[in-house]
């Protein structure tokens, strides 16, 4: 152990849970460590600046974050400049992250893996100067979330509801023009994403030689809804129809649409867009992953 003062974050309203267990528990195995510590509750505004104070005034070393995708996202951009390492113990609704990095479901078992020594040094994709540690995505998908963040019903439940109107309101298909350095595609589709990792939260294996080290990400292309396709994503077979899913790695795009397209980060609801630059940060931020994780 090389910390003495360590910061948990926790969002009191991700995943619609109570995080009472997660605080106490966290805060007596960093006591039985013999460090300090530190709790921010993080309120919806300006949170990456106030945990920046918080890391400053309490000479924080190590981070630990319970909440979702979205959570994870803004502590990685308050530390992304800092040597600090960031554990996370999952408490969202669908955890996308965790999935990705192979944490288990106990809470005792994610708490020791955060604070432990096992880590990797993740790339971070950069989307119109975002930062983005799973997946971000054009089209449908960000349709759901934009229809869930406007609705009152929070959890998986409030995505399920959203998933049918979410389908009948959609302006799909979208044009998407996408420039990289080995060339320019035009395409069609209902959903285009860019992946740093491999699975969305759900399990659905949608990159499967995505790796989050790999200084690259992936660009998909889901040009029609197949439910055979999407069953393969679940089985996490990796034998694409090129016909319905298209993936490529690169790592520099361009982006644009013909007309405004629903845009997420990391379950995040950002707008609609016409343009999204898309760079990477190669091995930018140390994440603590479990003794055994496979890349
Ligand atoms: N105290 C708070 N009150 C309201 N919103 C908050 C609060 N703290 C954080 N947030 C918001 O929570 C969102 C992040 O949620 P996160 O993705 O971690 O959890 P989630 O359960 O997966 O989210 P969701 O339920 O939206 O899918 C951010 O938009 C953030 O601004």
């Amino acid at each position: 152990m090389n910390f003495k003062e360590v910061l948990l974050v926790v969002n009191p309203i991700s995943g619609d849970s109570n995080k009472k267990y997660i605080i106490n528990t966290t805060q007596e195995k960093v006591k039985e460590q013999g460090a300090n510590f530190h709790l921010f509750t993080t309120t919806g505004t300006n949170d990456i600046e106030k945990i920046r104070q918080r890391i400053a005034e309490n000479n924080i070393e190590r981070v630990l974050v319970a909440g979702g995708d979205g959570t994870i996202n803004l502590v990685a951009e308050a530390i992304k400049d800092m040597d600090i390492s960031m554990g996370i113990i999952p408490a969202g609704s669908a955890n996308g992250l965790a999935v990705n990095l192979q944490l288990p479901e106990n809470v005792e078992d994610q708490v020791n893996i955060a604070l432990g020594d096992k880590s990797i040094k993740m790339d971070l994709v950069c989307l119109n100067d975002i930062i983005c540690l799973h997946i971000s995505d054009l089209g449908i998908n960000a349709e759901l979330i934009k229809n869930y963040d406007e609705s009152s019903i929070r959890g998986k439940m409030g995505y399920l509801i959203q998933s049918i109107p979410t389908l009948i309101k959609s302006n799909y298909p979208f044009h998407f023009n996408i420039r990289t350095p080995e060339g320019t595609k035009e395409t069609e589709g209902i959903l285009l994403g860019i992946a740093n990792a491999q699975k969305y939260g759900t399990g659905a294996n949608v990159n499967p030689g995505g790796k989050v080290t790999d200084g690259k990400f992936e660009i998909l292309i889901f040009k029609k809804f197949s439910f055979s396709e999407i069953l393969k994503t679940l089985r996490n077979e990796t034998d694409f129809d090129p016909e319905v899913i298209e993936i490529f790695s690169t790592d520099e795009a361009v982006i644009t649409c013909k007309k405004p397209v629903a845009f997420q980060i990391d379950g995040e609801y950002i707008g609609e867009s016409t343009e999204v630059k898309v760079n990477i940060l190669p091995q930018k931020l140390q994440i603590l992953v479990p003794e055994n994780f496979i890349e």
